[in-house]
């Protein structure tokens, strides 16, 4: 069975990487020749995933059509405002019984879709149905060093899950399923807006009890968003909601955490961006996320912030201040709302 892997950043590769493990036969695709060249001289990728050795059984190629040939399923790890692009180009070499899965984690500018909405809008109609989503808390650098890792897979049918869930199992990848779709791919986009804010507040020089509002009040909201748009609120409480946010806020991994240190020291976004090679998925996801919070009705107090802060200049320590400083609230506001019958919320 052959597995084709569409983005050779340090996710695709730790991912053609894992599935060379499960005894897939893998292709790579890279969408620069030079990095496929790179690639295949080193077996190792230097510039996404240094130090790991990629084995030569793995096909690099920046051919989509030598990538995607033969191919049974088709793992789309590309930063989230490329997929469109991307997919509908891979859309002309997938067969239509193929197994689709999205990797990446992000919201489309513009048309704030999700990926499988986007990758729904550009492959042929008999392929829309085998689309799966993978997300939770996995840094490409530790899979790639085998070290135990829990995720979960979506999918609209079950069957399609769980064929995605045995293609990635093993003794250090862990996989769930869950039908929850909308809100595994939201947990998976939003939490990257809380690690930048996270990053933001270590590099204002604040501690750990910062770092955990923020997670806890950045699941609140995530959860606030995700529920209107259709998600179920217990995914939030799962590996693509909590977990992500715990990893992503606080792995030196994370180029979203990072991003956000050097910009609370007083970096500014474009220096930020123009100073790595990778992706800071975080930044785009603000900007969407914003646009989808007014457009729902929907409070999000620290994507707001963050709004402010990455796109309209505004000062970090004022940020934090209009955080700190807003109206005092119930911890359970909506919970008490929507179930004002049970006694047991309301203890006054
Ligand atoms: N790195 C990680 O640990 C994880 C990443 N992800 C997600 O996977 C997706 C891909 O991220 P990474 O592999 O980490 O990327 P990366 O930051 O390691 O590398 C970026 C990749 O995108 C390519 N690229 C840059 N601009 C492009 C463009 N305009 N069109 C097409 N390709 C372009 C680069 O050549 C490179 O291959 C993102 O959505 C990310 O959030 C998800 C889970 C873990
Ligand atoms: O999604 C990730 C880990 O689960 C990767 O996060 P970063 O993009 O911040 O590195």
């Amino acid at each position: 069975m052959k597995s084709a892997v569409i983005g050779a950043g340090s996710w695709g590769t730790a991912i053609a990487h894992l599935l060379t493990d499960n005894g897939a036969r893998v292709s790579l695709w890279a969408r620069r020749p030079q990095l496929a060249e790179e690639i295949r001289r080193w077996r190792e990728n230097r510039s996404y995933l240094p130090g790991v050795g990629i084995s030569d059984k793995i096909l690099v190629t920046s051919d989509l059509e030598e990538a995607l040939y033969d191919a049974e399923f088709v793992v789309m790890a590309v930063p989230s405002q490329s997929m469109r692009s991307i997919i509908r180009e891979a859309g002309k070499y997938i067969k239509s019984h193929c197994v689709i899965v999205n990797a990446a984690k992000g919201i489309e500018i513009g048309t704030l879709l999700r990926m499988s909405q986007v990758m729904k809008e550009e492959l042929p109609s008999e392929c829309r149905t085998n689309i799966a989503v993978l997300s939770g808390p996995s840094h490409a650098e530790e899979v790639a060093r085998r070290l135990p890792t829990a995720v979960v897979v979506a999918a609209e049918k079950k069957e399609v899950a769980e064929e995605v869930q045995d293609l990635f199992m093993n003794s250090y990848f862990r996989v769930y399923t869950n039908p929850d779709i909308i809100g595994v791919e939201m947990g998976g986009a939003l939490k990257n807006i809380i690690a930048i804010c996270a990053g933001i507040a270590e590099g204002l020089g604040f501690g750990d009890n910062t770092r955990a509002a923020l997670i806890t009040r950045g699941i609140i909201e995530i959860t606030r968003l995700g529920v209107k748009m259709g998600a179920h609120p217990s995914t939030f409480s799962g590996l693509s909601g909590i977990g992500d946010v715990i990893v992503t806020c606080n792995s030196l991994f994370s180029r979203n955490r990072r991003a956000g240190i050097e910009i609370g020291r007083g970096k500014s976004v474009g220096e930020v961006m123009a100073s790595t090679n990778m992706v800071i998925e975080g930044i785009h996801t603000t900007k969407a996320a914003y646009d989808l919070a007014r457009r729902h009705g929907v409070e999000m107090p620290i994507t707001e912030q963050a709004f402010g802060v990455l796109y309209e200049g505004k000062n970090p320590l004022d940020a934090v201040d209009a955080l700190m400083m807003r109206k005092g609230k119930h911890e359970m506001e909506e919970v008490v709302e929507k179930e004002e019958k049970r006694q047991d919320l309301k203890t006054w």
